[in-house]
């Protein structure tokens, strides 16, 4: 199906964020500066940009995580600023399958319980078990199922986390930097994972440093004072 006539994930709408910079609270770094996207159902973003230019920023402001200045954003329907706390968690829980740049997994949960926790969050039956055995084992960390994050190293931490973001089939897959710790061949398979997870009803956006990531995407930007500079 043709993008334009695909159904509308999430838009952001003039999007703008400073934040004050050091002590002097006069001084303020614009991180996102009258920034719109449209994301539709079906379709693969990757946003590439220098280190420090406000990437993570954005996707925590999509998922309703970081407040923003000005601007709208609406998800599934939804505008998320005018949410509660509670709301916003709902939706992050049922609908957004995020992917942390630090991987934020939960330290007294071990790797197969942590994976699981979004379907026991949101009382969903587990009817994934062999597709997860499957892709545990893709992954090379089905023998780490009964360990616990600090016993991991820091590529298969981003694995599990990985798995965790995709097990509940979000609706919107947010993914930092997904291939960060991750060797060329592991970062391959993560990506033909993620990128398969895309179905015509859901999106993913991943912010990426890596070109090859990049050009799996449908859709590619460049995050660039404050703007998505489209590049594909
Ligand atoms: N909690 C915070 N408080 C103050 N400044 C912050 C905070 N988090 C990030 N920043 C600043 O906001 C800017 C954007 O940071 P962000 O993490 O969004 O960039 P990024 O593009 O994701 O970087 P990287 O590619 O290095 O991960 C940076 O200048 C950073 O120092």
């Amino acid at each position: 199906m043709p993008k334009d006539e695909a159904q509308v994930v999430l838009t952001a709408d003039n999007l703008n964020k400073s934040i004050q910079q050091g002590d002097d609270s006069h001084q303020q770094q614009t991180i996102l500066n009258n920034l719109s996207l449209t994301v539709h159902a079906g379709e693969s973003i990757a946003i590439l940009g220098r280190s420090g230019t406000g990437k993570s920023t954005l996707l925590n402001a999509l998922a309703g995580i970081t407040p923003v200045d000005k601007g709208n954003i609406t998800f599934c329907g939804k505008t998320v600023n005018q949410l509660t706390e509670r709301e916003k968690t709902l939706m992050r829980r049922e609908n957004i399958g995020y992917i942390f740049q630090f991987f934020n997994l939960v330290p007294t949960l071990t790797v197969k319980e942590n994976i699981l926790l979004p379907l026991q969050l949101n009382k969903q039956y587990n009817t994934a078990d062999q597709q997860l055995n499957q892709q545990l084992s893709q992954l090379g960390i089905k023998r780490l199922e009964d360990r616990y994050p600090q016993q991991l190293s820091g590529g298969e931490q981003q694995r599990v986390a990985i798995l965790r973001a995709l097990i509940h089939r979000p609706k919107l897959i947010l993914a930092d930097e997904p291939t960060g710790s991750l060797d060329l061949e592991t970062g391959n398979q993560v990506a033909e994972i993620l990128f398969n997870s895309v179905t015509e009803d859901s999106a993913l956006i991943v912010v990426t440093h890596s070109e090859e990531i990049a050009a799996r995407a449908q859709t590619v930007y460049r995050l660039v004072n404050g703007k998505l500079v489209q590049e594909k």
